[in-house]
């Protein structure tokens, strides 16, 4: 038995067999953790070897794995594919989705994608070369973000706020931050400054920050995630 579940109004159904998916389905998103790629594939072989696999185009957003990569899993070099990476604040509306087409995906296979990831936020076509360190800025960025919202209330709890209320505050102190670099256009540096009165409050906490080597730490997490996600792309999936 292939169809588990059928949620008909939604039009959803589920399977546990994704050999199953590729015959059903014209766009094949695979979202499985990198090294299940090799499993998740297994049992779509027999489907892929059909008269016309070519008809099928696969969307992958795992961190790391190339076209190139997923063209040899699929065994096929001429597989219509497309490499994504999205974010989980697509979940409210507000993600930041990049895409890279490999050399057989057509004009309508990038409007089709566009179409299904820019419904929860910003979508950008970006060569395949800057995927892994686009991935480590906005696809693994949002947890960096949460751990800063969470020192931000740490830092109000120490001081004496309450927990509930200094994450409230926190988070619409970030929220508000990034909507204004987002809507006056202004520099980040030049918003910061704008916030520091001379010899004032915020330029102390700004030299504790430098001192501590905020905007160092940020910079190596983007640079160790890229380089991770460029291991990934040398491993061998099957
Ligand atoms: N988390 C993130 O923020 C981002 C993740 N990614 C990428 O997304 C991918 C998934 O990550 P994430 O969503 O966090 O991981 P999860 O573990 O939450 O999701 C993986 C899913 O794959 C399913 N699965 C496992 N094996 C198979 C199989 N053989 N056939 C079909 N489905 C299978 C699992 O089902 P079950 O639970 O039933 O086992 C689960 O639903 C990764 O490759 C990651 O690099 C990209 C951008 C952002
Ligand atoms: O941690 C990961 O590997 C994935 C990729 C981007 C976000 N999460």
């Amino acid at each position: 038995m292939t169809n588990l579940v059928t949620w008909r109004d939604k039009g959803a159904h589920v399977y546990i067999q994704n050999g199953a998916i590729v015959e059903e389905c014209d766009v094949i998103f695979i979202s499985v953790k990198p090294h299940m790629l090799a499993d998740a594939i297994a049992n779509m072989y027999d489907t892929l070897k059909t008269p016309n696999p070519r008809s099928k185009l696969f969307v992958s957003i795992l961190a790391g794995v190339t076209i190139k990569q997923l063209q040899n899993v699929l065994g096929r070099i001429d597989a219509r594919v497309i490499r994504v990476m999205p974010n989980t604040p697509m979940m409210v509306g507000e993600g930041c989705t990049v895409f890279a087409p490999g050399p057989k995906a057509t004009e309508h296979d990038i409007e089709t994608v566009e179409a299904i990831l820019s419904i929860s936020g910003i979508c950008k076509q970006v060569p395949e070369s800057l995927i892994n360190a686009v991935g480590s800025l906005s696809g693994s960025g949002p947890a960096f973000v949460y751990l800063i919202i969470e020192a931000l209330a740490d830092g109000g709890v120490k001081m004496g706020i309450p927990r509930a209320m200094a994450l409230e505050f926190a988070t619409q102190t970030v929220l508000g931050s990034a909507k204004m670099v987002k809507e006056t256009g202004k520099h980040p540096a030049q918003l910061r400054d704008e916030v520091c009165s001379p010899g004032g409050t915020t330029i102390t906490g700004v030299h504790a920050l430098e001192r501590g080597g905020v905007r160092a730490a940020i910079m190596d997490a983007i640079e160790v995630a890229t380089k991770k996600a460029d291991e990934l792309g040398v491993k061998k999936h099957v």
